[in-house]
């Protein structure tokens, strides 16, 4: 008899179903509309009304947001959800080993406590403690975090025996004792007596890393440094077997380009498999812990599926945020990519590494080891000279190493961490997870998929792991540039999913890297939308059909269209009316700043003007920002170079707005002009709360009038120009 399956896959019909009659007819107005464009330009122009040039940029504008829309719905064609049966894994002693890799770069930016608090949930994760392996990687090479790892390991001791004796559901301390509601072993005997024991301790260890004097807190320049955690048995404490804790900083040199969070992952790649070499890895952001200990073996059951496992690089959870507001200001927890998109992905080929919160299978980040044989001079030339590591690939490799203190005091992990390790060397190209990109995340999933692997979604209903999101405008400018700058960057160079990709993957999920890297491109719409006709209504030219004509109604579908299945969308993925709406705002806001820095910084990296760049996020909670985002405000104390076109383009659309009313009045042309109307206040209206930062609201996070005064003076002058040009 076949054993049960460990995992299940179910399509989501009835999604399907609404989604693809949303297509067919989405798809047949949108032919419509781009028809009545093209119709206009074989008109005789004595008889067009309009001109030309607002026209084509209006069609060009629609061009690229039906391109945007297609590439859109490979996500929803085939949209999955899957089930996993954990009590069918095999017993303890015949799992797998998992390494589990943190990344940490700067302790001004990054809370140490916090940054422990990841360590110390992935230390409590559920699975047997022997095959479990936790390497910190810290990039700031601080001895406040290192200073931390140790004291960490210390609690851990502790903590540890106390989650896996009642079973707590929640492993990181900070959320433990902040958590309103009690964890699951409370009706124990002694758990309260055990409790205020360990919350004591916890407090001790908050206060170690407090009262910590730190010389440096970030360094560029340093040699390596090695730590290997030692279990030792600690006074009053049950000896329970621990993982093992390894803290890894490498080598840095300011000459050397040490290429972010990519670098230092291929680095733990290396030096863990001197110690561990589990065959499948967690990665973590430090600012992302273990909301529950049941993901290993999650991830497991598909690892282990004998249908699925062989072509299997990673499970990838969501990734979800515990300071995210009801209302959700700017779209930070990305419900769209974290609910849809990658369930859509899932039921094709697979989502695209996110980053953190994956389990993946070390050898699937070797390249084709097959094709390499076991020639040592080829297989050096891309692994490096390290004979110790190439050793390691094969498949019986353990390492003799017992305590780990061994080889952190022979020689390989350093050099293995050093610089000049990888020169002349295959890593971040065919080997390890990518250098071409500062989205690494989505390079490493998409080489991987084009080079035969799939990878799978698994979104149980308890949120596996919870991290801080960007809760303030100034962060969300600095990420999402970062993002889109990466990802534009991937749709321009060799790896465009649409020559690339297509030669390898599936069409449909060439189509879904291929929105990733394009949806930057709202920018060029947003920003033509959002003047052209305006302008044109403040001139009188019409751009869209009267209301009389046929073609109104295919333009309003359009429009309704669009609209109404976001909200269906925002709605059955658990979001308010407010959510949506706040959605369509940060889109408008975000499409004509972010996405355009985005676009610009990519091409200047592309003409070599411009060196890519990796600032982490902060995560330092700033205390009257908080209050501003529960309270749903924006927080417009940001950089200019983003307030100012939002400034500058509200001041457009509400002179034009005035001057086109005043107009129609006069001329009576509402019926030509009613599109461009509706429009003008369709933005006003979604973008009413810049018009309170600029007029209503008298907190720190308005739009300060050095900002507003001279930018609202500067569009009215330069639209004055264009209304006289206009009228000559
Ligand atoms: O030189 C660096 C820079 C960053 N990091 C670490 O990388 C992680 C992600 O950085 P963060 O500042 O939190 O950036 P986010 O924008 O929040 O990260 C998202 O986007 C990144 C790609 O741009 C992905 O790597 C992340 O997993 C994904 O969560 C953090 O743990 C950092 O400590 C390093 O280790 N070294
Ligand atoms: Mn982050």
């Amino acid at each position: 008899m076949e054993s049960l399956p460990l995992s299940t896959a179910h399509v989501q019909n009835h999604l399907l179903i609404m989604n693809r009659l949303h297509m067919l007819l989405h798809s047949i107005a949108i032919t419509l509309v781009l028809y009545y464009r093209v119709s206009f330009l074989f008109q005789p122009s004595e008889t067009r009304e309009s001109n030309l040039l607002p026209w084509l940029l209006v069609f060009a504008s629609e061009l690229i947001l039906s391109f945007i829309w297609i590439l859109d719905q490979a996500f929803r064609w085939r949209p999955i959800s899957r089930s996993v049966f954990p009590e069918r894994l095999p017993d303890d002693d015949k799992l797998p080993a998992i390494d589990v890799f943190i990344c940490t770069a700067d302790p001004t930016k990054e809370p140490t406590l916090d940054v422990m608090n990841t360590v110390l949930s992935a230390i409590a994760l559920d699975y047997p403690p022997h095959k479990l392996n936790v390497y910190l990687s810290d990039d700031g090479g601080s001895s406040l975090t290192l200073h931390g790892v140790r004291e960490a390991w210390k609690f851990a001791q502790r903590w540890l025996p106390f989650c896996t004796k009642y079973k707590l559901k929640n492993r990181c301390p900070k959320a433990y004792f902040s958590a309103l509601e009690d964890d699951d072993g409370h009706f124990a005997r002694n758990y309260i007596e055990d409790k205020l024991k360990i919350k004591e301790k916890y407090e001790a260890f908050k206060e170690e890393i407090k009262t910590f004097r730190i010389d440096k807190a970030f360094s560029r320049d340093h040699p390596s440094l090695i730590e290997v955690m030692q279990e030792n048995i600690i006074e009053g404490a049950d000896n329970v077997k621990m993982p093992l804790l390894v803290y890894v900083s490498r080598e840095k040199k300011p000459s050397h380009h040490h290429h972010f969070k990519a670098g230092a992952l291929n680095v733990l790649l290396r030096v863990s498999s001197m110690m561990s070499n589990s065959p499948y890895i967690l990665v973590l952001d430090c600012d992302m812990f273990c909301n529950d200990p049941t993901s290993a073996r999650y991830a497991m059951c598909f690892h282990l599926d004998p249908k699925i496992s062989s072509s299997l690089a990673f499970v990838q959870f969501p990734q979800t945020f515990y300071n995210i507001s009801k209302n959700d200001i700017y779209d930070s927890q990305l419900r769209s990519l974290f609910t849809l998109q990658w369930q859509g992905m899932d039921g094709l080929e697979g989502p695209v590494i996110s980053g953190t919160g994956f389990y993946i299978k070390r050898v699937s980040l070797y390249g084709n080891l097959a094709s390499k044989g076991t020639d040592m001079l080829q297989l050096k030339e891309s692994f490096g000279s390290s004979n110790e590591f190439i050793r390691s690939l094969s498949q019986n490799y353990t390492s003799d190493l017992v305590s780990g203190q061994k080889y952190a005091l022979l020689g390989e992990p350093h050099f293995l961490a050093s610089c000049n390790y990888e020169i002349g060397t295959k890593w971040g190209q065919e080997v390890g997870f990518s250098y071409d990109s500062v989205v690494e995340d989505y390079l490493t999933g998409y080489i991987l998929n084009c080079n035969g692997w799939t990878s799978v979604f698994c979104d149980p209903s308890r949120p596996q792991f919870l991290g801080s999101a960007t809760t303030n405008l100034n962060d969300v400018i600095i990420q999402s540039t970062r993002w889109y700058s990466g990802l534009f960057e991937n749709g321009t160079n060799r790896y465009c999913p649409l020559t690339y990709g297509l030669s390898r993957i599936s069409l449909p999920q060439s189509l879904c890297f291929a929105w990733l890297t394009y949806f930057p491109l709202y920018c060029l719409p947003l920003w033509c939308l959002a003047t052209i006709p305006q302008l044109c209504l403040l001139n009188g030219i019409p751009l869209y059909p009267k209301i009389s004509d046929p073609f109104f109604t295919v333009f309003s579908f359009t429009f309704l269209s669009a609209l109404l299945k976001h909200l269906f969308e925002v709605h059955i993925t658990g979001g308010t009316l407010q959510k949506w709406i706040n959605e369509q705002r940060i889109w408008m806001m975000k499409s004509v700043t972010c996405h355009l820095y985005g676009c610009l910084d990519a091409l200047l990296n592309k003409i070599g003007i411009r060196e890519a760049r990796f600032f982490p996020t902060n995560k330092l909670e700033d205390v009257e920002q908080t209050v501003l985002y529960q309270m749903d405000k924006y927080d417009f104390q940001a950089s200019n170079i983003f307030v100012a076109p939002m400034v500058a383009l509200i001041t457009v659309n509400i002179s034009c707005f005035i001057g086109g009313v005043y107009r129609v009045l006069m001329m009576g042309d509402c019926d030509k002009m009613f599109i461009q109307l509706f429009i003008t206040v369709f933005i006003i209206t979604v973008n009413y709360p810049i018009i309170e930062g600029l007029l209503i609201r008298k907190d720190k996070g308005r739009i300060s009038k050095l900002v507003a005064i001279p930018v609202t003076l500067a569009t009215l002058v330069l639209l004055s120009v264009f209304k006289l040009l206009g009228n000559v």
